[in-house]
């Protein structure tokens, strides 16, 4: 008996008798080539017309094997939960459950009952084998692939005579968003055992795979936007292209500068150029003989190719290239941004309001005191240059961007990289001594411990005229922690700063490590509630994170890429954090401890000596502690 989503079962029919008639029928199609009347579905009449004319045997046809199979891809990812739910859901029934390769290669079969999984065994029903229709003729896998639809193949139905024990139930996976086929999710059993029920099941459970599909390409396309707008609040005044699969974005200035055809011709050439490389830097000839820079970033995300990222440049000539490193400026505000749908318009508004960032989880101590230091250098109307030191990734920049919109929130901020300042460009395109606030600006000069010898002149040209017009700009620099014994040319400038204060590590915030971990995960998957299990957030709050939050996001990306839905596990997060780090790692005591001295610290100023008496420690102790701890005073 075959049902597909069309046909009626009779389910007042007697399997036995429906058994001998499809038998019946199948051995007049042998003899005669032609299917008997007895009530075959056409489907299945079909599919025994090209299982005979692709010369399958009918007595037992033997599966191609491969170790060619995509045990990481898209769908097995996105296929996971699904099928870790059904499991569980059919726990106690003698079903086998696999998914499969859109060229029907089984990829993954989960034995619900081991039983049943030894029968398959012997079909080499397995991991790598090819259920095709053409190699084994009529089953609920090749079938439901070559006629496009779920389809159950039971018993006496399937084309070779040793799969006729077996009922198995196939539902094709569907790509939502380019329809293509990407496997197929099957469930089998013994024919005797088969119900109609299980073509519901496997139906709905195929659909819930395709719709993780479709939240995996959405962190793809979020990933494209989230690189765009970035890009583009960094250099407004360039223009900024995202292209993606169906999406073409340009900012006001690329839509200024280059017509419609024009912009095509960009996205040709860059598309072209890119190949397979992650970046590429070339010059494009427009029809009107301009020449134009384009520098282009592929964006990939979860192991999907989600788009590129460009800055295009008219010139005259090729600029020199830019020093590789951080993007140019930003703006707080982001700009107008064209999109090609209704529907990316609505993502990118959405987008728009998520950037627009409320302030940090500030709990742990040592935040909170870099926090508070901040506040009080940059929150007057007169701001004196600040320097804020701590290790690469520690949020150094948002942070001062943050907490000065927060206190100034009509002002403006602009952030200048050292190739910026090496090159001395301002945003509006002049020399950076020509900048005109036209609001309080807060000019952010990022890394300057990367700066050569050119761009700390220009960042001491810059921290000059800022103290000329006090009420008008407010600098504050990034940079590591100093190593004032190797001479570097930043250290010319650091006489020009009143205040250092010291951003402390992730490692140091382990009370904000969930807030922060949560806030990552629903940037990275903004359309999911995404939420991390008791020991997942206690392995994160243990691990040293030695690069700080750029890599908290990506173990959360790869969390993501192995459970792209519901309650992310300790297992999902990479190997790297379960290692004992026995240098870094600190017991709960410890970790009380350490919190205590810093809140002292914080509320005596840095006063060591008062810190100690606070906490009842000895001023020795206190020493020690500090080094052991690593501690920023
Ligand atoms: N509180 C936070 N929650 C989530 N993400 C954050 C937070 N603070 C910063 N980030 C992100 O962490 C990354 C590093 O932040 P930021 O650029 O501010 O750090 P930095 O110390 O200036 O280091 P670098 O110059 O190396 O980027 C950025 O992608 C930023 O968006």
């Amino acid at each position: 008996m075959c049902s597909e989503s069309q046909e009626v079962v009779d389910l007042t029919d007697d399997p036995a008798n429906r058994f001998l008639r499809t038998a019946a029928a199948r051995a007049d199609f042998l003899e005669n080539g032609k299917p008997g009347a007895a009530g075959v579905p056409d489907v299945v009449a079909a599919s025994w017309e090209r299982s005979q004319s692709a010369g399958v045997s009918a007595h037992r046809a033997v599966p191609s094997y491969t170790e060619d199979i995509d045990a990481s891809s898209r769908l097995v990812r996105s296929a996971r939960p699904v099928l870790d739910q059904l499991g569980a859901d059919i726990a106690d029934m003698a079903l086998v459950i696999a998914l499969t390769d859109h060229r029907a290669r089984l990829i993954q079969r989960i034995d619900v009952s081991s039983g049943m999984g030894r029968l398959l065994d012997r079909v080499e029903f397995a991991p790598g084998f090819t259920y095709a229709e053409d190699t084994v003729g009529t089953n609920g896998v090749g079938t439901a692939i070559e006629s496009g639809q779920a389809i159950s193949v039971v018993g006496a139905e399937h084309y070779s005579e040793h799969l006729q024990q077996f009922a198995c139930t196939g539902a094709p996976v569907v790509d939502p968003i380019t329809g293509r086929l990407e496997g197929i999710l099957d469930v089998s059993t013994v024919a005797q055992s088969w119900s109609p029920l299980m073509h519901t099941l496997v139906k709905s459970a195929a659909n819930d795979i395709a719709r993780n599909l479709l939240l995996d390409r959405s962190q793809a396309q979020q990933a494209l936007f989230d690189t765009y707008l970035r890009t583009d609040a960094r250099s407004s005044r360039r223009a900024v292209f995202g292209f993606g699969e169906s999406v073409t974005m340009a900012n006001a200035a690329a839509q200024k500068l280059f017509s419609p055809n024009e912009q095509l011709a960009i996205r040709d050439h860059i598309t072209f150029m890119i190949g397979r490389r992650s970046h590429v830097s070339d010059t494009v000839v427009l029809s009107s003989g301009q020449h134009v820079n384009v520098h282009g970033t592929r964006i990939v995300a979860g192991g999907v190719a989600a788009g590129i990222v460009a800055i295009a440049e008219c010139t005259e000539q090729e600029l020199p290239p830019k020093r590789a490193g951080k993007p140019g400026f930003a703006e707080e505000i982001l700009p107008n941004v064209a999109t090609a749908t209704e529907h990316t318009q609505s993502i990118v508004t959405d987008m728009r309001s998520r950037s627009r960032r409320t302030t940090s989880p500030d709990r742990s101590p040592a935040w909170k005191r870099a926090r508070e230091q901040l506040a009080d250098a940059i929150g007057r109307p007169q701001v004196s240059p600040v320097l804020l030191t701590g290790e690469e990734g520690t949020g150094r920049f948002t942070l001062a961007v943050e907490l000065f919109h927060a206190l100034h929130p009509q002002a403006r901020s602009i952030s200048i990289d050292p190739s910026d300042l090496a090159h001395g460009i301002d945003p509006e395109g002049g020399t950076l001594g020509d900048i005109e606030p036209t609001s309080f600006t807060l000019i952010v000069a990022r890394n300057i411990n990367e700066l050569d010898t050119v761009g700390a002149a220009n960042l001491a040209r810059l921290l000059h005229d800022a103290a000329l017009r006090t009420r008008a700009i407010a600098v504050v620099a990034t940079t590591t922690e100093l190593d004032l014994e190797q001479p570097e040319p930043f250290h010319n400038v650091l006489s020009q700063f009143d205040t250092a204060i010291g951003v402390p590590p992730l490692r140091l915030r382990t009370e904000d490590l969930p807030a922060i971990a949560i806030r990552l995960a629903s940037e990275l998957a903004p359309t999911r509630h995404v939420r991390l299990s008791r020991a997942a957030e206690r392995t994160i709050c243990t691990y040293a994170w030695p690069e700080n939050i750029p890599q908290l996001r990506s173990a959360l990306a790869h969390a993501l890429k192995t459970r792209p839905v519901g309650e992310i596990q300790e297992v999902d997060l990479p190997r790297y954090c379960h290692t004992r780090d026995t240098e870094r790692r600190l017991s709960p005591v410890e970790i009380a401890e350490r919190d205590a001295i810093i809140e002292a610290l914080r509320v005596h100023h840095g006063n060591r000596s008062a810190a100690a008496e606070h906490v009842g420690m000895s001023r020795s102790s206190i020493y020690r502690k500090i080094k052991f701890y690593k501690l920023t005073t």
